[in-house]
């Protein structure tokens, strides 16, 4: 299973890290424009392998795209992250150029691959990638909702004051800090729904920070967060290396589905060998429908901005 990873950043890097540790795929690819960035990153990876004990091998490229063929998985985290005071959306002008060269670049040596967008704005960039390459539309996955459904989890256990891996919940919806749609009617502590724990007032204030998570953490770092993107994206690369058929909110092309049609957007969906085997369509409440009706106008919004 070769896997590999372009921007050999926080986020990529981060990634890759995941991977390794995790130690299901024989090999990772780190792809960077800066000249010996991703060698270096590649390199240091390499020295925790005694240390973490795993055997999957990671180079690093700088720009050199021939060392990409045959990934089974691609990873594009390539491009610039926001700084405090901006929005993901506002990434689009210098994140739109560098996704669509990167994007068909490695389909040239891996037209099989199963692709996952990391770049902001990720709905948008995911949906670049569908109008501007001919990748299946199984194989065009954006991550944003693992990750804000991570957040939420943090957040609904720090209401419940209890241990994380006692709360299940899904952040459906854009990647955005309007956009997110936390499900917070279908979370639960032990399977008995987060409702009858906490007050609405309580879960509001969950729904709010859940939503601004990203924006919370670029403001405490200065840049935006990679930790918990990583390990995400790593979630989904071992869903689909090891066909686990896991469920995951990710941003994929709907046709129809939850009431919408040609957007990329956050839905549930089951993440196997094939990419995107199937999604998962849940009834909404009408106030839940409202949201994800509002998200999508958001997210097609910043669709329009795109030049293809
Ligand atoms: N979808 C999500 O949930 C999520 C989470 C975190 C970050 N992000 C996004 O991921 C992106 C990367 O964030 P980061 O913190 O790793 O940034 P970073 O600046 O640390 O890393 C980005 C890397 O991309 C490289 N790069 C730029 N243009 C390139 C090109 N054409 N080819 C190859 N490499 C190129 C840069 O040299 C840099 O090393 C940002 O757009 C950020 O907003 C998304
Ligand atoms: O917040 C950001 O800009 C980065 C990322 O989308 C995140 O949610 O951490």
């Amino acid at each position: 299973m070769k896997v590999t990873v372009v921007g050999a950043g926080a986020v990529g890097a981060s990634c890759a890290e995941y991977i390794a540790i995790k130690n299901f795929a024989s090999e990772v690819v780190l792809l960077d424009i800066k000249e010996g960035y991703a060698e270096g990153k590649a390199m240091d990876l390499m020295q925790c392998a005694s240390l973490n004990g795993f055997d999957t091998k990671i180079t690093g490229t700088t720009g050199d795209y021939s060392k990409t063929t045959n990934s089974d998985i691609c990873v594009i985290t390539s491009g610039i992250p926001r700084k405090p005071g901006m929005t993901r959306e506002e990434l689009i002008g210098i994140n739109a150029g560098i996704v669509k060269t990167v994007s068909s670049s490695l389909i040239e040596y891996s037209p099989n691959t199963v692709m996952i967008v990391v770049s902001n704005p990720m709905d948008t960039m995911t949906y670049l990638v569908h109008k501007t390459t001919d990748l299946p539309k199984n194989k065009i996955i954006g991550m944003g909702g693992a990750l804000d459904s991570a957040r939420f989890k943090y957040r609904l256990a720090e209401a419940l004051d209890a241990p994380i891996s006692d709360v299940d919940g899904m952040v459906i919806g854009g990647h955005s800090d309007t956009g997110m749609v936390p499900l917070t009617a279908h979370a639960t502590r032990n399977s008995i729904k987060v409702s009858e724990f906490l007050s609405k007032e309580r879960l509001e204030q969950v729904k709010e920070d859940t939503k601004v998570g990203g924006a919370t953490l670029t403001k405490l770092l200065g840049t935006s967060a990679w930790y918990a993107p990583g390990a995400a994206v790593s979630g989904l690369v071992q869903a689909i290396a090891c066909d686990q058929k896991k469920m995951f909110p990710c941003s994929t092309l709907l046709e129809g589905e939850y009431d919408l049609d040609d957007i990329c957007i956050g839905v549930p969906v089951i993440l196997g060998r094939n990419g995107i085997e199937s999604i998962v369509n849940i009834e909404l409440s009408a106030a839940e429908k409202t949201h994800m009706q509002q998200s999508a106008e958001g997210v097609r919004k910043t669709n329009d901005l795109l030049t293809l």
